[in-house]
């Protein structure tokens, strides 16, 4: 990897609120940083720090009445700057986002399989059949039971768990160049939390896809990432290669973090958090 490598770079991002007192309330403050094809990097943080509104910055989709400022260059072009229409262009197919809670993303009143396909053509994907037969094979390596019944079936039907890994398969399906993925598996059991983080070693390795990964497990960060950037009230107090990271760590609120998580399993996070029943609303 080299500096021509970058994909997505960040630059001076702040994101400010109008407070109370008619000061204004810094969310995020000066965040740098690169994001490199083939690299995973790892954003990670006390809850509250800011990780989701950093993801959100990057797609221009902070809450309303919040003011952002900054550079947010892909291929060195900046997204802020561009017009919507050039920026649509771009998020979806060659920066796609997984957030939190996958209900957002689907439109709940068409099936899956339909929706997900009407994606897919918007980006020249014309073979419905072929579409459908490699959606099931990533659906099936996600673990997902009857794929095929589940393109029938409406978001509704589905569990969160569910919603989560149809989005992820798109994802999967998509290859995009840049992977934004927001906690994206902390609902789901152990086995396909690790599958899914070898599926999206995978798109990386396969696609050279750049992921940024906000996690809060040091664990899924030992095991995944090449770059670590550490958020602290909306600063990055410290950002290094994982290796450097973990053998000297320079900030005590990355110590604390890492002290904090120390002896974790890679997929502690959801032990004890089956997965609700699938057909949830059946
Ligand atoms: N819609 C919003 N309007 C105003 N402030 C918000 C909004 N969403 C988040 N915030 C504030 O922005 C800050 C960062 O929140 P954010 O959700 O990015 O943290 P986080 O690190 O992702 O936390 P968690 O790990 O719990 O998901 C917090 O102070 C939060 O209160």
């Amino acid at each position: 990897m080299n500096d021509n490598d970058v994909l997505l770079q960040v630059k001076n991002l702040t994101v400010t609120l109008p407070g109370k007192s008619g000061q204004k309330v810094r969310l995020l403050n000066r965040l740098e940083f690169d994001l490199k094809a083939g690299q995973i990097v790892c954003l990670v943080g006390r809850s509250g720090s800011g990780k989701t509104m950093t993801a959100l910055s990057l797609v221009q989709e902070v809450p309303s009445g919040a003011v952002l400022t900054g550079e947010v260059r892909f291929h060195g072009e900046d997204l802020l700057r561009l017009p919507q229409e050039q920026r649509n262009l771009i998020r979806g197919k060659r920066i796609f986002t997984i957030f939190q809670n996958p209900m957002n993303s689907f439109n709940p009143s068409i099936p899956m399989g339909k929706q997900l396909f009407s994606y897919a053509r918007s980006y020249g994907q014309a073979d419905k059949s072929a579409f459908y037969a490699e959606m099931i094979r990533i659906l099936e390596k996600l673990n997902i039971s009857e794929p095929a019944l589940r393109l029938k079936q409406y978001p509704f039907q589905l569990s969160g768990g569910m919603l989560q890994r149809m989005l992820i398969g798109l994802a999967i399906w998509t290859r995009p160049e840049v992977l934004i993925a927001d906690e994206p598996t902390t609902a789901l059991d152990p086995g396909i939390q690790k599958e899914i983080l070898q599926q999206f070693r995978l798109i990386r390795d396969s696609c050279g896809t750049a992921i940024l990964l906000i996690t809060h497990h040091f664990g899924v960060v030992a095991e995944l990432a090449d770059h670590v950037l550490v958020l602290q009230d909306g600063t990055i107090i410290e950002q290094n290669d994982v290796f450097s990271l973990f053998d000297r760590p320079e900030h005590p609120y990355t110590r604390a973090l890492l002290q904090a998580s120390y002896g974790e399993e890679v997929v502690a996070d959801a032990a004890g958090s089956e997965e609700p029943d699938e057909n949830v609303s059946q």
